[in-house]
């Protein structure tokens, strides 16, 4: 058994691996990588960039499908599938190799292939290699899709997001599992696209919306689309033709492929935690300090969608580059508003303390989209904003159903960071007509206009 020194172990070359082997280097440490598949990032790969390819696509003929209604004729719509997935694997791939290129830029001696484990608190095990760090060890080995046991019977027509942008075709009709971002994203699309697709989720919210208010307009507008069947749990089995029967309580469909998008929890089979030594939470996650991403009062730190805490893009950048400052030394920055968005039509986006978390004398500001100059113009006036503020009027948050609400989400995001209350937000240049005045109309709402009109 060999065994070698070194100032940082970052297990995992995904974002947050990445992002914490160039700061942990950056800072002076002496930094080795572990990472036992291709490296690069889930996001490029099967996330987040190619479903926004996806949904490029289906955005086109939406609007091609949608022309009508101004008096331009372009339908009848014709998807040319071998070219859509075409488009989506070549651009995909693109995104892929550029962020490949930065993990291979990394020295061969500071780069390890194979899978990570612990030999104990203070050392990790890649086959029979013993690695010993001097400053800290940093998680950072993502998540993975789970697929529902329930769905074997018909295992070979489930797909994932890790198969799902590997089609050739288009299928007929298909069920989505799921009604998290990834299902509602790949559900909208896929439907554009021409397929027939119903969404199941036992629960009652989609894209995880806390204001019941939003979630409700959410619903409202992708009902249109998609056949949503939320609180129901449907079985699956074999239909007499070979595709996939799904039933429920009052009804079943027959479809042709599954998407199951139903969770991705951490990715830490492999490490043997029990020899870290930290203390696990209910779900076996490591329990960590989310400021600073360290596990306990260990060495050990964890960064990324591996600590199931915010797993978005930005997140698992940010916390890679904390990880990494703080096991080498350093204090970690302010932490920043929490802030998801869904990238349906409407968006679907929440910002800042989620709506359970408010406080009782909370304040909220209500602005309807259908009363929108810009969005009724655009033909796409449908959802909500919901802004919220202290008793103050300093603001805490937002939750968000607009055309654009990934927009206007940054905006509320900039300025609940920056302490901004409801009175100077609303007395900001806010251009007419955009459906940015949204935020205007629900700040007003909150402090009352009579107090904001100078
Ligand atoms: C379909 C989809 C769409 C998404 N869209 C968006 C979006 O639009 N916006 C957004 O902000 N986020 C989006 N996300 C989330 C985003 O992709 C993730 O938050 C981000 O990629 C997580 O990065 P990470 O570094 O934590 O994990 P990863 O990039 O998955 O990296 C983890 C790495 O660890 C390696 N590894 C695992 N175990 C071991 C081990 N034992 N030893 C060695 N190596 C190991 C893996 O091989 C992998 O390379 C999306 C996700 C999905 C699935
Ligand atoms: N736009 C984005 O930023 C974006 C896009 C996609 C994914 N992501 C990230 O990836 C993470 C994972 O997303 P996700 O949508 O896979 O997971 P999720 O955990 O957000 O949602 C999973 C959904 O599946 C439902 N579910 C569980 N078991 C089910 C079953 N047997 N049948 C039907 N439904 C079932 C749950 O009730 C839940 O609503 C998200 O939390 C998000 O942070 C982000």
């Amino acid at each position: 058994m060999a065994e070698r020194q070194c100032d940082v172990i970052v297990i995992g070359a995904g974002t947050a691996g990445l992002h914490a082997y160039k700061t942990a280097t950056a800072r002076g440490a002496d930094t080795i990588v572990v990472e036992r598949g291709p490296g690069g990032s889930t996001c490029t790969r099967v996330g987040c960039m190619p479903s926004k390819l996806l949904i490029a696509a289906a955005r086109a003929a939406r609007h091609c499908a949608e022309a009508g209604r101004f008096g331009v004729e372009a339908a009848p719509v014709s998807v040319d599938a071998a070219a859509l997935w075409a488009r989506v694997r070549r651009e995909r791939d693109r995104f892929d190799a550029a962020i490949r290129d930065e993990y291979h830029a990394i020295p061969d001696d500071h780069r390890i292939h194979g899978s990570a484990r612990f030999a104990g608190p203070d050392s990790v095990m890649v086959g029979e290699n013993r690695i010993v760090p001097r400053q800290g060890i940093i998680i950072a080995t993502g998540a993975r899709p789970l697929v529902p046991e329930t769905l074997e019977p018909v295992r070979d027509l489930v797909h994932t997001h890790e198969t799902i942008f590997e089609l050739d075709h288009l299928p007929q009709a298909m069920a989505v599992l799921g009604a998290g971002p990834v299902g509602l994203e790949l559900a909208q699309a896929f439907a554009r696209l021409g397929v027939a697709v119903t969404l199941f989720d036992p629960g009652d919210t989609v894209a995880g919306l806390a204001d019941p208010a939003t979630n409700a307009a959410a619903i409202a507008a992708l009902g249109h689309e998609v056949t949503l069947r939320l609180g129901v749990e449907a079985e699956a089995t074999r239909a007499t033709d070979g595709r996939a029967l799904l039933s429920w309580e009052g009804g079943s469909i027959t479809v042709d492929l599954i998407l199951a998008a139903t969770g991705r929890p951490p990715e830490l089979t492999a490490l043997d935690l029990k020899a870290s030594g930290l203390e696990l939470d209910d779900h076996g996650t490591p329990v960590f300090d989310p400021e600073s991403r360290r596990c306990g009062d260990s060495a050990i730190f964890i960064a990324g969608d591996a600590n199931a805490w915010r797993p978005v893009l930005h997140e698992a950048a940010r916390g890679g580059r904390i990880a990494a400052t703080v096991a080498t030394g350093g204090d970690a920055p302010r932490p920043l508003p929490a802030f998801a968005i869904t990238f349906t039509e409407p968006n679907l986006t929440e910002i800042g303390t989620a709506f359970a978390d408010l406080p009782d004398d909370a304040r909220i500001g209500c602005a309807k989209v259908a009363d929108n100059g810009r969005a009724t113009a655009d033909g796409v006036a449908q959802g909500l904003v919901r802004l919220y503020a202290d008793r103050d009027g300093v603001l805490l948050g937002a939750s968000i159903a607009a055309p654009e609400g990934e927009h206007l989400g940054h905006l509320v995001a900039l300025a609940v960071d920056q302490g901004m209350d409801a009175a100077r937000f609303a007395d900001q240049p806010w251009y007419h007509p955009t459906v940015e005045e949204l935020l205007q109309m629900a700040a007003r709402d909150i402090v009352g206009s009579e107090q904001v009109l100078v």
